[in-house]
Parts: structure tokens; sequence; C-alpha cells
């Protein structure tokens, strides 16, 4: 079944940040109308004259990447590095939309900071997880990059 928008929506563009710690990822699972109760790595929308952030004209992946990391589990990171780029469809969602997400990775500034859950209305809590033994389910954009055989860990 084709779904016709009304109005062509805008396609959103987000980063996905791989934040890694030895053999493990974060995830959390989410609470959002997008995705709600699949298991995800720290997201975030790119944002654009974001006044209260004093960044303009825009921020770049990787201060996009930061912040979101900073807002959502307080953490701070380092040797943030782009690492794919994937083109997603949500169709079965409430609201039909589709997304550029941006696949970074990144560590920790300090290995010994642990992630706080800064937004419980959005998510039910941040653990680490390794690479082949992730939760489910996963939410679409990193079920789709895992079918492909992704791997954000260095060889
Ligand atoms: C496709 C997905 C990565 C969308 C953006 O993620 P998100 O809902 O976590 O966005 P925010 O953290 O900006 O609210
Ligand atoms: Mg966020
Ligand atoms: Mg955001
Ligand atoms: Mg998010």
């Amino acid at each position: 079944k084709t779904v016709v928008a009304e109005t062509a929506a805008p396609i959103k563009v987000a980063v996905v940040v791989c934040l890694l710690r030895g053999k493990k990822v974060l995830l959390g699972r989410r609470r959002s109308s997008l995705g709600d109760s699949t298991y995800s790595l720290i997201s975030g929308h790119l944002e654009f004259d974001k006044l209260s952030y004093s960044i303009l004209p825009s921020e770049s992946f990787e201060e996009c990447a930061t912040r979101e990391v900073k807002e959502e589990t307080s953490l701070d990171i380092d040797n943030i590095e782009l690492l794919t780029v994937t083109n997603n469809l949500f169709l079965n969602e409430v609201k039909p939309s589709q997304y550029v997400a941006i696949f970074m990775r990144a560590v920790l500034a300090d290995p010994h900071q642990e992630p706080q859950n800064v937004e419980p209305d959005f998510c039910d809590g941040w653990e680490w997880y390794e690479w082949d033994n992730l939760p489910k389910p996963l939410f679409w954009p990193l079920e789709k990059v895992v079918q492909d055989g992704f791997n954000p860990f260095p060889n």
C-alpha cells in the first residue's frame, strides 16, 4: 500500500551517536511518538538557528552530536567521527516521515563518567551493550544498518 502524503512533509535530518566504551555501546529504550519502546543509540535532530545555543547559522554534525549527548545523558564526548549516512522511511508510525540519519561515533571525554537519564519522558534509561548482544527491538534506523552488517567499532 503506497502512502500518499497530502502535503509533502520535509525530510528531516538527525544525528545518531555510537558512543563506544571498550567493546560496548550506549543504548536507551525510547519513549517517543517515533520508535516508541525500541532501543536506540543517542540521537537527535540537526537544529538550525538554535538561538538558545547561540550557534548560528546552524550546527555542524559534530556540534549536534555533542549537544544531543549532553542533553540526553549529560556525558561529554571526544573523537567524534562520521561513519555513514542512511535514508529511513517511517511509514508505520502515527505520522509517516522520512529521516536522513547521520551515524557518528565518539568516545567518552572522561571514561569514568556514567550516563544520567536526563530526559526520562523520552527514554527509559541508558545501558552499555556489546555489539554482538544488542537488545531488541532496535529503533528502525539502527535495525536497518545492523541488518546490513554495520559495525561502529574501529577494526
Ligand atoms: C530518526 C531519529 C534519529 C530522529 C531524531 O531522534 P529523536 O527523536 O531522539 O530527536 P531529539 O533527540 O532531537 O528529540
Ligand atoms: Mg534529544
Ligand atoms: Mg533534539
Ligand atoms: Mg533523541
